[in-house]
């Protein structure tokens, strides 16, 4: 008989997205980002960072300030890291699994890459515009969002 406890497709991709976080450097929210095939092939991945050539040490990971001292104006979404790392010539019909509900701006990319359909961890910004502007944008495109909701299996990776 097969092995029973393997984990399902959400679980999978939603833990590459989490694993991803890992790698990030912002001291205050991590996100990760895993963009997925209609046939359940990994296509990217990406977390929130500085862009190329920006030191991690250099820029800031301030939230408050003045504004070109925040990390606001510099650091690169997971997501849209996520459609950026992409290589293929394609994403139509893809997910995104993100560990943090998308801003506006990284839902435009969603929405023009043509993905179609995004499952989320987090919705802390729930109540901000741009959250309520990327909602917006995606229920006029007809894109899907839903919550996942963590399965309360705890997987240890020894590194
Ligand atoms: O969708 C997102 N994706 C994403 O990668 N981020 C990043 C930008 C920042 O590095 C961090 C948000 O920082 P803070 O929660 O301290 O405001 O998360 C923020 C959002 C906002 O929804
Ligand atoms: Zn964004």
């Amino acid at each position: 008989m097969k092995k029973q406890d393997y984990i399902k497709w959400d679980e999978y991709f939603m833990g590459i997205a989490l694993l991803s976080t890992e790698r990030s450097k912002d001291p205050s929210t991590s996100v990760g980002a895993c963009i997925v095939s209609e046939d359940n092939k990994i296509l990217s991945v990406g977390y929130n960072g500085m862009p190329i050539g920006c030191s991690d040490d250099d820029y800031p990971w301030d939230r408050e300030g003045n504004g070109l001292d925040t990390k606001y104006f510099y650091v690169c979404h997971a997501e849209l890291n996520a459609i950026l790392n992409y290589t293929g010539t394609h994403m139509k019909g893809a997910k995104i699994y993100t560990t943090l509900f998308p801003c506006n701006e990284c839902t435009k990319a969603i929405i023009q890459k043509g993905i179609t359909e995004i499952i989320y961890m987090c919705d802390k910004y729930a109540d901000t515009e741009s959250v309520i502007a990327a909602k917006r944008m995606l229920d006029s495109s007809g894109v899907k969002y839903r919550q996942y909701h963590p399965i309360g299996k705890d997987i240890v990776i020894s590194l």
